[in-house]
């Protein structure tokens, strides 16, 4: 699907999909929103939802939020490369912004769940690089998910008696990153990232830089 496009350090790369994923209030966005704050070149795809917007979020930063007839237009219409159903909500991601960055030699970043995880890793095997956020602890994530003091205790409930059937996924991801101290794990995401954009098979462009280099040797 991607075409590619010059990496940070000059040779082309096809760009990579970067996807979080843990039980609610592990940290995803937490740690999604640091690495787009600090890593050029990593574009976050802002999933649509059906889920009502929580105080501080913003349509269009944190997801597009759409009613049920709307997602389902845009699935009809395959404008969406991955979608599921979580808590009752549908998610899912716009097409068009991805496919517009990875041919750009851009990375993305999802923070989508399993289910969207294996989707896309059913269409771009190479180009997906999955990780699976643990929180240290049961009561550790209990205590996040009121922290954030965004959703009722009903729903925090909900989220909590799903987290372990969420968690069971955890191996089918490449890396797994256990959040104690955020600095720690932002860390150790972003060493992930830094690596996978090294390798050799997305640098496409390593041929005709080396090949270069050798001429200039041997002149
Ligand atoms: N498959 C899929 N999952 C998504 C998408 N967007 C968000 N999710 C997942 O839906 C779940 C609920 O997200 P959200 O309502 O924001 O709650 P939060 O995880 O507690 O912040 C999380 O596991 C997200 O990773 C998407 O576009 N596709
Ligand atoms: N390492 C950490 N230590 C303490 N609190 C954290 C840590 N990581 C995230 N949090 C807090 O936990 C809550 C849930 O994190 P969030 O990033 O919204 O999780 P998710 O997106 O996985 O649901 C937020 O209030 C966030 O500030």
């Amino acid at each position: 699907m991607t075409v590619g496009g010059h990496g940070l350090d000059g040779v082309e790369r096809r760009g990579l999909m970067f996807v979080l994923s843990s039980p609610s209030g592990a940290g995803k966005t937490t740690l999604s929103r640091l690495l787009i704050e600090r890593m050029p070149g990593l574009n976050m795809s802002v999933s649509a939802t059906t889920r009502p917007m929580r105080p501080g979020e913003v349509d269009g930063r944190d997801y597009h939020f759409i009613d049920k007839a709307k997602f389902d237009l845009m699935s009809k219409r395959n404008e969406l490369l991955e979608s599921a159903v979580v808590f009752d909500n549908r998610y899912g991601t716009p097409r068009a912004p991805v496919e517009a960055a990875l041919s750009a030699g851009q990375d993305v970043l999802f923070d989508i769940d399993w289910q969207g995880t294996q989707q896309l890793r059913e269409k771009s095997r190479d180009d997906v690089v999955s990780v699976f956020i643990l929180p240290p602890s049961a009561a550790d994530l209990e205590k996040r998910l009121h922290s954030r003091a965004q959703d009722s205790d009903e729903v925090i409930r909900g989220r909590m008696s799903r987290a372990s059937h969420e968690m069971s996924h955890w191996a089918e991801y490449d890396y797994i990153v256990i959040n104690h101290d955020i600095d720690e794990a932002f860390a150790e995401v972003q060493s992930i990232l830094k690596a996978e954009r090294l390798k050799r098979e997305r640098r496409t462009g390593l041929t005709t830089f080396v090949r270069k280099l050798q001429q200039q040797l041997e002149q």
